[in-house]
Formats: C-alpha cells, sequence, structure tokens
C-alpha cells in the first residue's frame, strides 16, 4: 500500500510507525505487528501502532527512525507486512541450549540492527545467552557480527590503547583516570563506554556530566588525532550498533550474559582499531565475577578473543568486594573524579585501581619499563598532567574545561544512615548499594546516588554517619530510604560475633 510519510514529534526508544486503522485493515496489520516501509531502494523496518492521529493514506514515523534512516514530510513510500524474521528460529535454538552457526548469528545480529527484532525478541535471545552460554566460536561470531554491522573507525595515531572494565562495581570511575593518565604519556587511548548495565552508573553516564559523550566518529578522529584520547558513549555511533541495543534488555533485567559481555566489549574495541587492550575484571562478592577461578577463565577468553580479532589483550584482575571511591551515582562520581585529578589526590581504592590499570597500559605502549608503570602513573596524576588532559577532553568533547567539583549538580534531598552499634565494618553488600542509588534515581537522574562515609576494616562508633543518600525528589528519596531499610548495605560487626547461650 502507498502512504504519506508524516513525522510525528516523539521518541518511542523503538522504530514506530503509526498507522489508520482503516488502512491496518486493508493490509492486514495489527499492534506490533513488524512493517515493512519501502522508499526507492530501502527498506526500513518498524513496530505498528494503529491510531486515528493519522488520516487513512498516511502512516506517523517516531523521531527515532530519523536518527538513523533520512525520511522527508510528506514523502511516498510502500508499506506492507514484513512478516516474521528467519531469525527467530534461531534464537529458539538458542534458548533450546543449541550451538548457533555463524551465518545464524549473523542473521540475529542483522536483524537486530535493522530492527526486524522487538524487544520482546531481543529480551528472549539476552535471557536464552544468560541460561545457555555461548562457546568461543560463537562468541568471536558474535563479537565480529556486531562490529561489521557498524561503522569502524581509522586512526592514524598509533599505537592505540584501549581500556575496559566488565562494569558490575559501584562507583567504578576508574576509566575517567585512567584514560587521561595514558594520553598525557603520549599514548593514543579512543575510549568508548557503554551506559549502566547492572550498576547505577556507567562511564557514558558520569563522563556525560563533565562534557558531550554523544559524538560522530569524525568528530572522534578528529578529537583523538589532536589530543590522542576521547572519553565517548558507544551508543550514540553506529559503532557496533547491535550492543547498545541488547544492553537496553540487559539493563532491564539487570543481567550481563558471559558471551555477549564478551562480544558487547570486544567489538567496540574492534570497531575503534584499538591494538592494546586492557580488561578490568572486578572479582569479589555481589559483583559479575565473585571468584578468582572464575576471573581467570574469563581472562583466558577476553585473551582468546583477542587473538582471533588480532588484538593483544592483558587482564587485570582487581578488587570488587566493595566500591571504588566513596560515591556511587553520575554526578557524584564525576565530582569524585574531577577533585582527584585536580588535587592528583583521592579515595586510596580510586587512586590505586586507576594508577595500577593505568601503569599496566603505559608498559603496554612501551613507554614505561617493565614494572614502572604504577609508579610513572603516580607521578603523572600528582603533577596535574592528567588532569590537564583531561581538561583537553572535555573542552574538545565540547564541554567546559574549567568546570569545578562544586560546580556540579547534586541532588538537594538527603537522608544520612549513622551506625547503630559501634564496631567494625566487617562488609558492603555491592548489590544493595547499587539498588540504594538505583531507587534513587540514578542513572537517568544525574544527581541521584549516594556518598560512603565508611570502607571495609574501619572501625566506627555508634551514631557515625555511614552514608548519604542524594535524590532529586523525596518520592524518589523515600523509595531509597525504604530500599535501604530492607536491605543491610553496610555491615558493622563487634569482636564478639554471637553469643551462645543454654538454648
Ligand atoms: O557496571 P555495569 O553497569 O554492569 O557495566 C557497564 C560499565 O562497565 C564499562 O565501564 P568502562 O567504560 O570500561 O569504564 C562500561 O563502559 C560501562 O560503563
Ligand atoms: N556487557 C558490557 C559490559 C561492560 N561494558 C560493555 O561495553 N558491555
Amino acid at each position: 500500500m502507498k502512504a504519506k510519510i508524516r513525522i510525528l514529534d516523539v521518541y518511542t526508544g523503538r522504530f514506530t510507525v503509526v498507522i489508520n486503522e482503516n488502512d491496518a485493515k486493508k493490509v492486514k496489520l495489527h499492534p506490533e505487528d513488524l512493517v515493512k516501509i519501502e522508499s526507492g531502494k530501502k527498506t526500513v523496518y518498524g513496530d505498528v501502532v494503529i491510531s486515528n492521529m493519522v488520516e487513512e493514506g498516511e502512516i506517523g514515523l517516531s523521531k527515532d527512525i530519523l536518527q538513523v534512516h533520512s525520511f522527508s514530510q510528506g514523502e511516498i513510500v510502500n508499506i506492507a507486512p514484513a512478516g516474521t524474521p528467519e531469525s527467530i528460529r534461531y534464537i529458539k535454538k538458542k534458548m533450546h541450549g543449541e550451538k548457533l552457526r555463524k551465518v545464524e548469528i549473523e542473521s540475529i545480529i542483522k536483524d537486530i540492527v535493522d530492527r526486524k527484532l522487538r524487544e520482546i525478541e531481543i529480551s528472549a535471545f539476552v535471557t536464552a545467552l544468560e541460561i545457555n552460554g555461548l562457546d568461543m566460536d560463537e562468541i568471536a561470531a558474535l563479537t565480529v557480527a556486531m562490529a561489521e554491522t557498524g561503522d569502524m573507525l581509522d586512526i592514524d595515531r598509533k599505537p592505540i590503547m584501549d581500556v575496559h572494565s566488565i562494569g558490575g562495581v559501584p562507583g567504578n570511575k576508574t576509566n575517567i583516570l585512567v584514560v587521561p593518565i595514558v594520553a598525557a604519556a603520549g599514548l593514543t587511548i579512543p575510549k568508548t563506554s557503554s551506559r549502566a548495565i547492572t550498576s547505577a552508573a556507567g562511564t557514558a553516564d558520569v563522563v556525560e556530566v563533565l562534557t558531550n559523550v554523544s559524538l560522530s566518529l569524525d568528530e572522534i578522529k578528529r578529537i583523538v588525532e589532536k589530543i590522542g584520547a576521547c572519553l565517548v558513549w558507544g551508543g550514540a555511533l553506529n559503532l557496533a550498533p547491535a550492543d547498545d541495543i541488547t544492553i537496553k534488555a540487559e539493563r532491564a533485567l539487570s543481567i550481563d550474559p558471559r558471551g555477549l559481555m564478551l562480544a558487547s566489549i570486544m567489538s567496540k574495541k574492534y570497531a575503534m582499531g584499538s591494538q592494546y587492550i586492557l580488561i578490568d575484571i572486578p572479582t569479589g562478592k555481589g559483583v559479575k565475577v565473585e571468584t578468582m577461578e572464575e576471573a581467570r577463565s574469563l581472562a583466558r577468553d577476553f585473551i582468546e578473543l583477542g587473538k582471533r580479532l588480532g588484538q593483544y589483550v592483558e587482564v587485570a584482575i582487581t578488587y570488587g568486594g566493595q566500591p571504588v571511591g566513596h560515591t556511587v551515582g553520575p554526578a557524584l562520581e564525576a565530582k569524585e573524579a574531577l577533585q582527584t585529578l585536580m588535587t592528583g589526590k583521592g579515595p586510596g581504592s580510586l587512586v590505586e585501581k586507576a594508577t595500577g590499570l593505568a601503569g599496566i597500559l603505559l608498559e603496554m605502549g612501551g613507554v614505561a619499563p617493565a614494572g614502572m608503570g604504577k609508579k610513572m602513573a603516580k607521578e603523572i596524576l600528582e603533577s596535574g598532567k592528567a588532569y590537564q588532559k583531561m581538561r583537553e577532553i572535555i573542552e574538545e568533547q565540547g564541554g567546559n574545561p574549567d568546570i569545578k567539583p562544586e560546580e556540579i549538580p547534586i541532588g538537594d534531598k538527603t537522608y544520612t544512615f549513622t551506625a547503630p552499634t559501634s564496631g567494625y565494618v566487617t562488609f558492603i553488600d555491592n548489590k544493595a548499594i547499587t539498588g540504594i542509588a538505583r531507587a534513587a534515581g540514578a542513572p537517568e537522574d544525574k544527581g541521584a546516588g549516594l556518598e560512603l562515609y565508611v570502607k571495609v576494616g574501619e572501625k566506627v562508633k555508634e551514631g557515625d554517619p555511614l552514608f548519604t543518600i542524594y535524590a532529586e525528589s523525596e518520592a524518589r528519596l523515600d523509595q531509597a530510604i525504604i530500599y535501604a531499610r530492607r536491605t543491610e548495605p553496610i555491615r558493622i560487626e563487634g569482636m564478639v560475633l554471637q553469643r551462645i547461650g543454654n538454648i
């Protein structure tokens, strides 16, 4: 059926196509069906919404489509039911625990990128991967398919370094320090980050408080060739486009299937042309990887996957048993990262992890002798060179390089929890900390989150402040307080753990 395009002033997070009720009956289309829009040689797929807000002979397009495809107001196109994508059969194969062939994985990824799969099918695919996993052949095929369905960046300034955390630990603002330290040493590090998947703030969410993270590949190339670094959101680019789509499903379920995580990370590194990659695997109770054995196995898979892609990978297994630094939530973490860069000093966990990872990269990049990288990284941080490089990154990406930590707005609705008894902090529950910050509104509300005043091993007296929750609304603050009361985010114990009497 021919139809005239009407661009709707609405974003739905999907490629939404609004069809008039009578037209829908004519072409046998129903709500949530997949519809095919043909314009010349271009074919675009969308999800059907039926409404008489559009006239017969008209179709309404959400602006999401215009972010990827160019359609003009009043353009005449052909619409028809798209039918069931072939890849659904392959998703069901994985649901039944079968191995997928390379061409089947390519079909799934292409249909995801072409928006032929709806959220329900994508969630089914992600869930199937969580339950039945992928072997190395499947992971390699998935990684290449994810990268090659998007754009690739060609940076002349070599060698190209990269760093990426598998995430999972609250407050992991580490790479916001690592990138400027490594770039200040003269190396090239075009860092892409995702938004939060299981945490309360992804690195892209945090950096967005300081500067623009949604840039084009051409802008990124210009910036990286000029200053040697960037800190951008992978989802804003047509860089492994299936990644941000599947991450939305992961975020909703707060899962990160092992095979998909490997492919998600390495597809972006492959697309950026990164040659020397350091992977951070936070390990400990309450994060994605809880044992050293699991961490070593995952490390081997990252290194093997890198070999198959022609990339040199090293892995740092890092302490993930409690939050990194003292803050959780986009604005609070940005404040802490900027403060640490400006002064060269900050929370021990943050400085130690950042200089440790940066030190490895300096050695991988050949600018620090073996074993001297961390010392060199500390010098770069303490000298202010890392802060100067961060100013360049902020300015080149469109932010204000003079931004001060105290100028960063944080939630003005606060509540502080205090120690119910004297003793020692024996455990901080990562999942509870993340849950509280998310209940407070993070990462969508940039100013939401929490600030920790204690870490494991510290002595507290009854009534001492333990943490403060920040929110941008009373309603969100109340939710976070309730969540905090239902969980035990910070455990305090004396030396007498339990008295056993004549029971
Ligand atoms: O913690 P969760 O949300 O599961 O994982 C997502 C985070 O981990 C990675 O961190 P980085 O960009 O390497 O610093 C991603 O980019 C993202 O910021
Ligand atoms: N699954 C992922 C975890 C961390 N970072 C990513 O980019 N993707």
